[in-house]
Formats: C-alpha cells, structure tokens, sequence
C-alpha cells in the first residue's frame, strides 16, 4: 500500500491500486478478493489501463528512435508495413500476426515503432499492449498483463469484461493489439480471448476483426503446466489452438542485439533452434565454444573489483552476478564474501537446518 500511496499520492486511488493489485495476484490462483472478505477496487479510482505499465515504458523507450523508419532492418520493416496495412484497410481479412524472433532480433523495437506511428499519427489511433500474466508480468514492475486488461479467464472459457466496461470501451477502440510473450500463454487464453473479441465487436472474424500482433520465441518458456509432462506442455501451447492457423507468421532472425558479432549470434540462433550436437549423444547437453566461458574468479574480479570495501558497500550492493543453481551461487558468494573486510558472523535460519546466513560485521 505504502509503494501505491508513494506512486499515486491518493489515499484512495492507492488503495483502489492496490486492491487491485490484490485481486489479479488471487485471480491468477483461481481466487477472488470476495472469497477472502476484501473489498473490490472501486474501477473508478484505477488508472487507465495503460498508464504506469512498464512494459509500454519499454516500448516507448525502444520508440525514442522511432522516428527514423529506415532503421529498421528489412525483416522488422516487412512486419511493420504488413500491419500497418492492415490497419489501415478495413477490407484486409487476414489481421493476426505472430512474429517469431530469438531474443535481440528487435521485437520489442518493432512494437515501439508501430505503436509510437500509431499515437503520432494526426488522427492518434489506440494501440492495446499487453504480456501474458505472472512471471513476465511481475518482472516488467506493474506490468500489464493479460488478466488485468481481458479480466479473468477461466477453465469454463468465459471472460470477466462486460460489455459496457470501460475495459471493453478500451478494447473496441484499439487500433492495434500486441500480445508479447505470446507463447508463454496457454492456448486456453486464445480461445477466451478471441471469443470476448467476438462478443465486443459483435463479429465472428477470429478476434472480432481486431488487427492483433503475437510475438514471442520458441526458443524461450512455454506455458506452466503444474505437474505436466513435456507432452501436456506442448499440447497446451497456442500452437495447439485452432487459432494459430489464422495467424500470418514472420521470423526474425538478424540478431541486434549482438550487432556485428555474427558468429556468436549465429551460434545463439543454433543453440535456440536445437540445432548443435549433442555431447556424447546426450540430448539437451551441448559444447560451449571455450572462448565463450568465464572463469569464475575472473568474473568476480569484473564484477566486484578487488579494492572493494565496507567504505563503499552501497557501490557494490548494487552489482549482481546470476547464476544457474543456489549451488553455484552459494559457492560464489562464499568467494565473494571472502574479498570483503570484516569479521564473518553465521546466523543459523530456523526449521531449514541447512540454510545459514553469512555475513561480515558491520556489512
Ligand atoms: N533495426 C534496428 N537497428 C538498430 N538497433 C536495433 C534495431 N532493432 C533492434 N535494435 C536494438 O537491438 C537490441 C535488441 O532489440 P529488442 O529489445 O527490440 O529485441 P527483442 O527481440 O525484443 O529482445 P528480447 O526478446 O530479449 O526482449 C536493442 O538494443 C535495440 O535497440
């Protein structure tokens, strides 16, 4: 509450965030605020969907360059002008799209430029803009995610959003709606969607003659099926869904993120595309090229140089090494913690006779 009363600087608008906050959490579990004795956020007090929603502060920011159309490489160019004409020909039949691309082929850049062109244009068009919910959405800081902008999409298929919501308002004006992380959500949520679009737009085009951009990489997660084996993963992909043979595909390939290294974004693309061999026959276990691996101690060097100090604690604090395993990164930041000054203390944590906390004095 206090981050929302922080943001908003309204006791009410903060508690109406907040409360909604709450419900998308429990939406996601299947549960509602009501089935916990809370109150629901009064919808006037909320902030139009697509303020404060960090994935349009993403987008916008890969729009800053926007206006530069020629920067787009020809595969991002062909997508833009393929949608772009759909949206502007009421005629065009075939609306859904889904752009395939590994990471730093510049997905996000193309949105930002369709939607920045769309918002600038003299008569603004709206662009709806959402992530799949849960993780993509938690790690985008308020993102907005496919529960908050269609409402709760359940096992019997049927949508939270009322006709004369405000949400469905927002929805029939949309010029142009991009689902990002696309291939993280169930097929489930493509048919409730696509049946809301109907409804809303009173038309049985595949989503309700909308103009949609799917974007995501096979290369990255696939939906969470609790419990479910790679079989039942796959099966409850968008890929599976009816749907997905309605949808123009394009692939991005050009790696820009990795500009002009083009061995190392060719071998990203092979290891994507399960293209290396495996080692000794082993599937999933692939070689990486030497020179592409780290020492550990080098890294840690990189990462935290040697002269660090509880004198400047606050600098380092703000360095992070990942790693893959709670092993290895109980092992680095035993070598870490070596490097800083101070005497050691070890705090036992209760009921995990395993886990302690390791700390230098004053730290
Ligand atoms: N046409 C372009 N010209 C120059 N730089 C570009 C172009 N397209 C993208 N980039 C740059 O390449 C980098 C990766 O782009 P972007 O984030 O859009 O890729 P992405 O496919 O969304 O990646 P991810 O899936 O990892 O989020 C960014 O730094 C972006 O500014």
């Amino acid at each position: 509450m206090e981050d929302f009363n922080w943001r908003l600087q309204d006791v009410d608008r903060a508690r109406a965030a907040c409360l909604a906050a709450i419900e998308d959490l429990l939406r996601a579990q299947g549960k509602s605020p009501v089935d916990y004795g809370l109150p629901l956020a009064d919808p006037r007090l909320l902030e139009p969907l697509q303020q404060d929603d960090a994935l349009f502060r993403e987008i916008d920011a890969a729009a800053r360059w926007a206006p530069q159309v020629e920067a787009l490489n020809a595969e991002q160019r062909t997508v833009y002008d393929r949608v772009m004409a759909t949206v502007d020909d009421p005629r065009e039949v075939s609306r859904t799209f889904f752009v395939d691309g590994p990471g730093g082929t510049g997905k996000t850049t193309l949105y930002g430029y369709l939607i920045w062109s769309l918002r600038h244009r003299p008569q603004p068009l709206e662009v709806l803009c959402f992530a799949y919910t849960g993780i993509a959405a938690s790690l985008m800081d308020g993102g907005m995610t496919v529960h908050s902008t269609f409402g709760t999409l359940t096992e019997d298929s049927t949508s939270t959003v009322t006709m004369q919501s405000e949400r469905a308002q927002k929805i029939r004006n949309a010029a142009l709606i991009v689902w990002d992380e696309a291939l993280m959500s169930p097929g489930l949520q493509l048919t409730v969607v696509d049946r809301l679009l109907r409804d809303v737009m009173v038309s049985e085009l595949p989503f309700g003659g909308k103009t949609m951009l799917f974007a995501g990489d096979f290369r990255q997660i696939l939906p969470v099926v609790r419990r479910g084996t790679r079989a039942d993963i796959v099966m409850s992909s968008i890929k599976e869904n009816g749907l997905w043979s309605v949808m123009e595909r394009f692939n991005l390939v050009q790696n820009m993120r990795a500009g002009n290294d083009a061995d190392f974004a060719s071998w990203l693309l092979r290891l994507g595309n399960g293209q290396l061999p495996a080692v000794d026959g082993v599937p999933d276990i692939v070689q990486i090229p030497r020179e592409m691996v780290c020492d550990v101690a080098d890294l840690i060097d990189f990462v935290y140089p040697q002269e660090m100090s509880l004198a400047n604690v606050e600098e380092f604090a703000r360095r992070v090494i990942l790693c893959p395993t709670n092993e290895e990164c109980g092992d680095v930041n035993g070598d870490v913690l070596e490097r800083v000054d101070g005497r050691e203390m070890t705090i036992g944590i209760p009921k995990k006779s395993d886990h302690v906390l390791r700390i230098r004095h004053q730290c």
